[in-house]
């Protein structure tokens, strides 16, 4: 089923004369991790706010084309309705956490949609506890640090489980180590509770080793779409738009290893490609840790 359906999208804010999204069409069936890309300013932002109903419900500009989620027109729901079937983690958590604490945060949206007290309960603790924030239920959300505020704008947005999450660069204040527990996150929600994932991310490492599927965007335009390992492959396309690609794959393509779909998007992965491709040559791995450690 077509969860999401964009076709010939064109926005303009108003007050402006250059289009955000510039005839942009695009397809996200149900229980897909399909993840977005692009430079700053390409219009990733704003997709996600035609998704979850911003545009048109709060942003005013020039709107033509054709917005379904589950079907219905955007522009003809609410964003009331919408938050039903669609949660939200935006780019500026500071500005979407709210609540005076953790827990307060996490209970405002479930309050909203109705849930019983001891819903309530269950879902604060799962959700917490995906996001690794068990132990910050009573914190004051002021004194929470920009990473710890993104991970608690997750959890409250994944509480009442959506069908579907709609998350705009929700890492952007993470080191390494807590990008890598979100999208794990992600991929349980994905995976385990079938919730069909859209994400917008310029940390490609991560959204090439976790999507399904892929979107590259340039200029409110697509430019590429397709697996991971098709979209990284055009690797001069992405240089000139200025995606990076990762540097297992950048690797995997200069020795020419890791054809069509098996290009190599995990350090795992390369390393054993890596390590075939030495022992071919007569070279064991052994010999040359300082390529491959
Ligand atoms: N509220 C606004 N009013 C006018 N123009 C806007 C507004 N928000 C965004 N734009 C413009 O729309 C275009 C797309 O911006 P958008 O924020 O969607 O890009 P983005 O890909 O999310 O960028 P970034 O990665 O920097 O967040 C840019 O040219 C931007 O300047």
């Amino acid at each position: 089923m077509g969860v999401l359906e964009i076709k010939d999208l064109y926005f303009t804010y108003g007050g402006s004369d250059t289009p955000a999204l510039n005839g942009l069409s695009l397809r996200v069936d149900e229980g897909e991790f399909f993840g977005i890309t692009g430079p700053t300013g390409a219009g990733k932002t704003t997709l996600a706010c035609c998704i979850n109903g911003l545009i048109p419900h709060f942003y005013r500009g020039r709107l033509q084309g054709r917005v379904l989620v589950f079907g219905e027109p955007v522009g003809e729901s609410t964003p009331a309705r919408l938050a039903r079937s669609v949660g939200s983690v935006f780019q500026d958590a500071e500005s979407q956490v709210i609540c005076a604490d953790v827990e307060q945060e996490v209970a405002f949206g479930l309050e909203n949609m109705g849930f019983s007290p001891r819903e309530m309960e269950e879902r604060i603790q799962t959700a917490l506890e995906l996001v690794g924030l068990s132990g910050f239920r009573q914190r004051p959300t002021a004194w929470l640090s920009g990473g710890e505020k993104q991970r608690l704008a997750i959890a409250a947005a994944l509480a009442p489980l959506p069908r579907v999450l709609v998350l705009d660069e929700p890492t952007s204040e993470l080191d390494p180590l807590g990008t890598r527990e979100i999208f794990q996150v992600l991929r349980r929600l994905n995976r385990e509770m079938g919730m069909t994932i859209i994400i917008m991310e310029q940390k490609t490492d991560y959204l090439a080793a976790f999507a399904d599927r892929m979107l590259v965007l340039e200029a409110g335009r697509a430019v590429l779409e397709g697996s991971p390992a098709a979209v990284m492959r055009q690797q001069a396309d992405l240089d000139r738009v200025g995606v990076r690609v990762p540097d297992v794959a950048r690797l995997a393509l200069m020795l020419g290893i890791g054809r069509d779909e098996n290009l190599p998007l995990t350090v795992d992965h390369g390393r054993s490609l890596v390590e075939k491709w030495l022992q071919k040559r007569g070279q064991s791995p052994f010999h040359t840790g300082k390529l491959i450690s």
